[in-house]
């Protein structure tokens, strides 16, 4: 197992990473002053962990409930919200209730708001079992729930007070949801490391395939390039936005195909090619590393050919992202590959861009 630390002061928190880690009561000591632990997860991934997760929950001695709820980015709003605030009310959860997200990002996000609102604040910690969740949206506290007209619009930033992230649980995970995750490990190589950008190249094929040793390589790069980024930057005054590569478009596919048509991380991994013909235009990289970019989104089983939603469309939808300052979008491009910054771009060059990737 290895451990990493996000570094906030006194809401540091450690993310585990290793195999079986769910079977270890040790390290969810942080519940040790809880008066009640409840999981939440969904319909899909209870029968698959739910109730090792309980047994191992309940040697540290306290009452442990499940909440299960609709499986899928299309239930990640208000209605289903309610249904884990239902339960705590329900059940008699208080201001010392631990909430344990076990799922993907869609479980981690919401259980976070969750905790985040629930009599103003309780604590939580996640349990990722998706790759996408355990590279990326387990750590740094962004939490929150979709609009109809926004992806993520309603939310608040809670940081969780540990991560552990069992790779075992991946062996279960469809191959489709395998490759969305890779697009936000390709993110983390393309914004801020060219030699972990090498490597995703030169190993596609256990990536695909789920090997441990590459998982393990993988979790690991990207929850360090992401704790010291979150570590300098909790609240996405500056450099959190580079986390954002490839999102403005991404979020605009999502929210314009309706949540769940696309899948978050290949959303992301067309919007990255789109932000990379972006960078292209803007001088700072050239097409062979467009093309290289794009190569290594298509060969994770990624579509890179967005929906025609028509330029008019896509900048309607891109305007209510959240990076937007005073009507202005603000998009995150690449300076060179391993680098990125965030920058205002002329709508026009913009829509060049959705043209030349047959957005239009
Ligand atoms: N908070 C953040 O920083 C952040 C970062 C990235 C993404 N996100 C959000 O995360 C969400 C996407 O997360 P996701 O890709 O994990 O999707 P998801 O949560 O919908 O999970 C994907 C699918 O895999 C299933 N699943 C989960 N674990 C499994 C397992 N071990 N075996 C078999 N099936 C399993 C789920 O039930 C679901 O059907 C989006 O809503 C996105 O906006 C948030
Ligand atoms: O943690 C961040 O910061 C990110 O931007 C990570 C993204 O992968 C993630 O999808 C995040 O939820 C997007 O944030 P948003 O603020 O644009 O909703
Ligand atoms: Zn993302």
């Amino acid at each position: 197992m290895k451990t990493l630390e996000v570094d906030l002061g006194n809401r540091s928190y450690p993310i585990h990473i290793g195999s079986d880690l769910i079977d270890q009561p040790e390290l969810f000591s942080a519940c040790e002053k809880a008066t009640s632990i409840y999981i939440v997860t969904n319909t899909t991934v209870a029968p698959l962990y739910a109730e090792r997760l309980t047994k191992t929950l309940g040697q540290l001695g306290k009452p442990v409930r499940t909440i299960v709820l609709p499986d899928g980015e299309s239930y990640k709003d208000w209605k289903n919200l309610q249904l884990i605030f239902d339960d705590l009310l329900k059940f008699g959860a208080d201001r010392q209730t631990m909430l344990v997200a076990l799922g993907g990002g869609v479980i981690g996000d919401m259980t976070g708001f969750a905790a985040a609102s629930f009599m103003r604040g309780i604590r939580f910690i996640q349990v990722p079992t998706t790759l996408l969740a355990q590279v990326d949206s387990s750590v740094g506290g962004k939490t929150g729930i979709n609009h109809p007209l926004g992806k993520n619009m309603i939310g608040a930033f809670h940081q969780p007070v540990a991560v552990i992230a069992d790779l075992n649980t991946l062996k279960t995970l469809p191959a489709r949801e395998l490759s969305a995750g890779l697009a936000e490990v390709v993110k983390h190589g393309a914004i801020a490391d060219t030699e972990f950008l090498n490597w995703i190249e030169a190993n596609a094929k256990s990536l695909l395939a789920c090997e441990t040793s590459a998982m393990a390589h993988a979790v690991l790069r990207s929850c360090e390039i992401k704790s010291a980024v979150v570590s300098a930057d909790e609240r996405e005054g500056g450099i959190r936005a580079t986390l954002n590569f490839g999102h403005t478009f991404g979020h605009a596919i999502e929210a314009g195909m309706g949540y769940g048509s696309w899948l978050h991380g290949e959303a992301v991994g067309c919007g990255m090619v789109m932000g990379a013909d972006l960078s292209r235009r803007l001088n700072f990289i050239t097409q062979d590393e467009v093309d290289r970019l794009t190569k290594i989104i298509q060969s994770m089983n990624l579509p890179t050919d967005p929906p025609k939603f028509g330029a008019q469309r896509y900048m309607e939808l891109m305007q209510v992202d959240k990076k937007t300052e005073g009507g202005q979008i603000r998009y995150v491009v690449l300076e060179k590959i391993g680098k990125a910054q965030i920058k205002s771009v002329p709508d026009a060059q913009v829509i060049e861009t959705l043209a030349a990737t047959g957005a239009v």
